[in-house]
């Protein structure tokens, strides 16, 4: 189950994200910077205001050299009755020194450290906070003028992070910019939480005010618990994870075509020796018979995105050499009909550089009848394993 948090800047705005059903209430002062503290006051008002209600999280800054300064500022937020505490971790070489020397109030306080996907960072972060007993780990942007996450690092690099952050025991999140259409691309990382500013605000300005409409819109693309009805229960983790979203359809709408055209991507391809160890030009293109769910598209609830069509293509591409055209292809086909959506897809792969033109191999798929998913009402969300969750 992935959560939403929910960043504001005081009471009025913790009241609309609460009333739009965010799991994590999250307080920062959006003028200082992507950790910007908000004030002592403003944290005590809004805890007091949520009452329990949610957990409730504050920015404390960014650890730059000032450690004392940092670990009072600290106990100063963990005095408030804060569930968390989100610290950012700029590049250093003393990033597992700092990790340490924290150790004492990760003890007795959910301490979550926060990275930038905007920065390089050198050594494994994630034992460090871990050995230092944080509660979380966070990848974020830094820098909110130049981009939103996705724009930093691709998909497939994000999971593997939220997998690396859960395997030490860490709940993990993912923030940065974030809009709408990112979210069917993140939630198959299964992110123990995604946390939005910016897409919650009026114009998507994260300095604006928060607008009760947008975050709306934003909580209702992220699956969350529902109340138990009489129907069977389903993986409500695999529906989120196959951009599969469980909105009542409306009957015999048929089937539309989603196309992925031109893709082009450098790909380590090819059988013959000299084709080894040097990337080559591959157009991907793809067309999907995706179920329709409603007469009236409005939103990502009622479509599958392209998006993942093409994130599917990058991570496959980039897990290393494969000789063969129809590897790639199958290997295509195989992941988009793993969205209980497709009915049928068409995946045609060419290689740019060998031929007169182009040369390669389409194939076509489909979905065994049977597996054709209509959409189901959910009804209960599948329990966490052994991580530590809110
Ligand atoms: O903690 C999450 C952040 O507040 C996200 O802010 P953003 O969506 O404006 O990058």
């Amino acid at each position: 189950m992935t959560l939403m948090l929910a960043s504001v800047q005081n009471r009025n705005e913790a009241e609309i994200v609460l009333q739009a059903g965010a799991d994590i209430i999250d307080l920062k002062d959006p003028l200082r910077g992507a950790l910007g503290a908000a004030d002592i006051p403003q944290i005590t008002d809004v805890v007091d205001f949520v009452s329990g209600r949610r957990p409730v999280s504050a920015a404390c800054g960014e650890l730059g050299g000032d450690l004392q300064a940092l670990r009072a500022r600290v106990e100063e937020v963990a005095a408030t009755g804060v569930d968390f505490i989100k610290i950012g971790f700029l590049p250093s070489s003393r990033i597992g020194a700092d990790a340490q020397a924290l150790a004492d109030i990760a003890g007795r306080k959910r301490l979550i450290a926060v990275v930038f996907a905007d920065h390089r960072y050198e050594e494994n972060v994630m034992t460090s906070f871990a050995k230092a007993g944080f509660y979380g780990v966070m990848l974020d942007t830094d820098d909110k003028s130049k981009g939103r996450l996705l724009d930093h690092i691709p998909p497939d690099r994000i999971s593997d992070f939220v997998a690396q952050g859960q395997r030490h025991g860490l709940m993990t999140g993912v923030a940065g910019s974030l809009e709408a259409p990112d979210i069917p691309r993140l939630l198959p990382g299964k992110p123990d939480f995604l946390g939005f500013r910016g897409a919650l605000c009026e114009g998507l300005s994260r300095n604006a005010d928060l607008d009760a409409e947008a975050t709306a819109k934003i909580r209702a693309l992220i699956p969350g618990e529902r109340p138990a009805e009489k129907t069977p229960s389903v993986d409500l983790e695999l529906l989120a994870a196959r951009g599969y979203f469980p909105d009542a359809a409306e009957d015999n709408l048929g089937t539309d075509q989603i196309f992925v055209r031109d893709f082009v991507l450098p790909v380590d391809i090819g059988a013959y020796s000299f084709e080894h160890g040097k990337k080559q030009k591959v157009r991907f293109d793809v067309t999907a018979d995706v179920l329709r769910l409603t007469r009236d598209p409005k939103d990502m609830h009622h479509i599958v995105s392209y998006d993942l069509i093409m994130d599917g293509i990058r991570a496959i591409v980039s897990r290393g050499h494969v000789d063969l055209v129809e590897t790639l292809a199958e290997q295509a086909a195989a992941f988009i009909l793993e969205n209980p959506r497709v009915a049928r897809v068409v995946v045609r792969v060419e290689k740019l550089e060998l031929g007169p033109g182009g040369v390669g191999v389409q194939i076509e798929r489909k979905r065994e009848s049977a597996r054709l998913s209509k959409p189901l009402r959910v009804v209960a969300a599948k329990a966490e394993g052994g991580r530590k969750v809110v």
